[in-house]
C-alpha cells in the first residue's frame, strides 16, 4: 500500500458516521479554545497488528487543519516523537524543556520524547507537537519503558479525527511545512 497522507476534496465521503458522535461531543467539551470551535470532518481508522507500527511523519499540514485527535482502542501503544533542529535554533528550542539531544550531523539535532497510551486515551496533537515534531510508532512487539519490557496487546485500534484544510497552512514553522514550498 502507499500512503499519500493527503486527502482529495472531490472525493468526500459525507459526513462522519453516527457512532463517532458521542466520541465528537466528548472533543468538543475539551477546555482548549481551538479545539471547541474546530469542527472535525475526517476520519482514519488503523489496526495494528503486533509488531506493526506507524513511520515517522508530521501530518501533512496543507491536507489538515489544527489539531489531530487520536482515541486509542484495545491494545495500548507508546508513540515516540521527533524534533528534527538546525544546530543554530537549538539553544533556544530546548532552554524550556529538559530532553536528550543528540546529533544527527554537524548541522542537525533531534529530540525525542515518548508517551504511552492506553486504551481509551485521546491524543491530542496541537501546535508544535502537531506542526514540527515527526510522530510514529515503532515496528515492534516489545516497547521497553524506564528500563521495563511491555510485551504490546494482540491489536491496537486508533481512530483518528482530523479537520480538512480549506486555504493553506498558515503555521509558525515553515521548514516542516508543505503549504509554504
Ligand atoms: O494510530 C495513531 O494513534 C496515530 C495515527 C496517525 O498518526 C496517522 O494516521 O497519521
Ligand atoms: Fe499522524
Amino acid at each position: 500500500m502507499s500512503l499519500t497522507r493527503n486527502v482529495n476534496n472531490e472525493k468526500c465521503l459525507g459526513e462522519l458516521p453516527s457512532f463517532v458522535s458521542s466520541i465528537l461531543e466528548r472533543i468538543s467539551s475539551f477546555p482548549d479554545i481551538e479545539t471547541r470551535s474546530l469542527v472535525l470532518d475526517q476520519l482514519t481508522v488503523n489496526e495494528y497488528p503486533p509488531g506493526v507500527g506507524l513511520s515517522p511523519h508530521i501530518d501533512t499540514h496543507s491536507a489538515f487543519e489544527g489539531s489531530i485527535f487520536s482515541l486509542s482502542l484495545a491494545g495500548p501503544c507508546i508513540m515516540e516523537f521527533r524534533r528534527y533542529l538546525e544546530a543554530a535554533s537549538l539553544p533556544n528550542a530546548t532552554s524550556s524543556i529538559d530532553m536528550k539531544v543528540e546529533n544527527l550531523d554537524n548541522c542537525t539535532s533531534i529530540l525525542r520524547r515518548a508517551i504511552y497510551m492506553p486504551p481509551r486515551s485521546m491524543l491530542l496533537l496541537s501546535g508544535e507537537g502537531r506542526y514540527a515534531w515527526h510522530h510514529y510508532i515503532p515496528h515492534h512487539k516489545i516497547d521497553t519503558v524506564n528500563d521495563s519490557v511491555i510485551r504490546r496487546a494482540s491489536r491496537r485500534v486508533s481512530f483518528t479525527f482530523r479537520k480538512v484544510r480549506v486555504g493553506p497552512c498558515q503555521c509558525e514553522f515553515p521548514e516542516y511545512c508543505d503549504s509554504k514550498r
